[in-house]
């Protein structure tokens, strides 16, 4: 039967942010997560990470007696049994992000999936395999591509919350990453900095903040400062249909794919929209809103409102992420990773399931390099020249760090409990006195 799981424990976590902007408003001071940390008879210790939030560590402090004493050999049925414990919720609408709606993103996220990682960072130091290898096919290629996540930034100097600044002057991105960056300038300023510490070769920027042609302006800027790079931009659905078309088409020379251009309106789901915009543009489109299941997958892909779908193992599971990858790859669309604020155990991860994710894949999205510097492993996977390797080191290949894992925890205590779960209103309200969330209005235009 192979080794047993002898103990499993949920760290909550904290971790610092920049004051990056987005359409459901600014990023707060801190970000959290939960780390599940496993130990076998075998003497291994496996781990995974998942979003933050109270929802989130109930539901993993609830799987504990379905995991301890299990064969880790036997995963695949422990992980359904937790995928079967908890109900729907009475206030998950069932929209899922289609809109965006932060509140209901703790729905989406699949909190077993945090053990389904850390049980198979077990299997693989057992078998001696890396995850990847675990995966679909095995393993389809060492070196995975990480796309550069760009964000405006507004100046923290407007609020009284502990952002952190001055945290690492070691080179551009290190000081850049935490001060105002609003304008196409500013945009390009900072994609250059990423590109000479992480050699990024290309490029997304989060939209759905300014006037959506400025933040067109600011793709041509970032395509006209590197010709050769593949640029997206993710309002996250925020421009109407007909917006979305009109600047795509100015526009169409400086982009490589959108992301959720346009998203639920006028009765119309963002499945329909996203259809008709692609008929109208012929520009491929990629999503993390509207297809978040197997279900709204089912009706994006029959309405061909997708070319590539972000399926986020956060959200889909290891395995079911690489089941999206393969099903792409025979229908000849494309799979890709949306992100959250992460620690480096998820960069891990998504290095891993990419690895595993066969045919050709588009460069995964990370947030980490907004975080780099607060990781919680011994050695966090590096970017270099755009890329992490995945090596033969078993499991996840890579070794937590107690002494910084306690660390941020600790953190997690001592912050206010306002800043559990993400609600990036508040920062926000200190720009526009009294801002509210409004899916179809970019966060600074009010
Ligand atoms: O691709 C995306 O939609 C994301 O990365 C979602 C995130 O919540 C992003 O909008 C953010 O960090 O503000
Ligand atoms: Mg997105």
């Amino acid at each position: 039967m192979g080794p047993k799981v002898k103990t499993m424990e949920v760290f909550p976590v904290a971790g610092y942010d920049s004051m990056t902007l987005t359409l459901s408003g600014c990023h707060s001071p801190y970000f959290t997560r939960n780390i599940v940390v496993l130990t076998d008879d075998a003497g291994h210790t496996g781990i995974g990470e998942i979003h933050g939030g109270e929802y989130t560590r109930q539901q993993l402090e609830s799987y504990i007696p379905h995991v301890v004493g299990q064969p880790i050999t036997d995963y695949r049925r422990v992980v359904n049994q937790l995928r079967h414990l908890n109900g729907k919720k009475a206030d998950d609408t069932g929209e899922g992000i289609q809109g965006l709606d932060i509140s209901q993103l703790k729905y989406v996220v699949q909190s077993e999936t945090a053990v389904e990682c850390a049980l198979m960072d077990l299997l693989g130091k057992f078998l001696e395999l890396p995850v990847a290898a675990l995966l679909g096919d095995g393993i389809q290629r060492r070196d995975v591509e990480f796309l550069g996540y760009l964000f405006y930034i507004e100046d923290t100097h407007k609020t009284d919350l502990p952002y952190l600044q001055d945290d690492d002057d070691s080179d551009d991105w290190g000081k850049l990453r935490r001060l105002p960056a609003m304008t196409p300038k500013a945009i390009v300023k900072e994609a250059k900095a990423a590109q000479n510490r992480y050699g990024f070769k290309n490029f997304k920027l989060k939209g759905g903040v300014l006037d959506p042609e400025l933040e067109m302006q600011t793709v041509k800027a970032l395509h006209d400062a590197f010709p050769a790079a593949h640029i997206n931009i993710d309002p996250n659905g925020a421009w109407s249909e007909a917006t979305a078309i009109a600047l795509v088409n100015k526009y169409k020379a400086a982009v490589t794919y959108m992301e959720d251009p346009c998203g639920p309106e006028n009765g119309y789901s963002g499945r329909e929209t996203l259809s008709e915009f692609k008929q109208a543009t012929h520009v491929p489109v990629a999503t993390n809103m509207i297809a978040t299941d197997w279900r709204q997958f089912q009706h994006a892909s029959a309405l061909k409102s997708v070319d590539i779908v972000l399926a986020d193992p956060h959200f889909w599971g290891l395995h079911g992420s690489i089941r999206m990858a393969q099903l792409l790859n025979d229908w000849g669309m494309t799979w890709g990773s949306h992100s959250n604020n992460h620690f480096d155990i998820t960069l891990a991860t998504y290095a891993q399931v990419a690895a595993a994710a066969p045919g050709h894949i588009t460069p995964v999205d990370t947030h980490y390099i907004w975080q780099d510097g607060q990781g919680l492993l011994k050695q966090s996977p590096e970017i270099r020249d755009g890329h992490i390797h995945v090596s033969d080191a078993p499991g996840l290949g890579v070794e937590i760090d107690m002494d910084k894992l306690h660390a941020a925890n600790d953190l997690y205590k001592k912050i206010d409990p306002m800043y559990y779960d993400r609600d990036d209103a508040r920062s926000m309200q200190y720009l526009i006195p009294g801002w509210q969330y409004d899916s179809k209005k970019p966060a600074l235009v009010r």
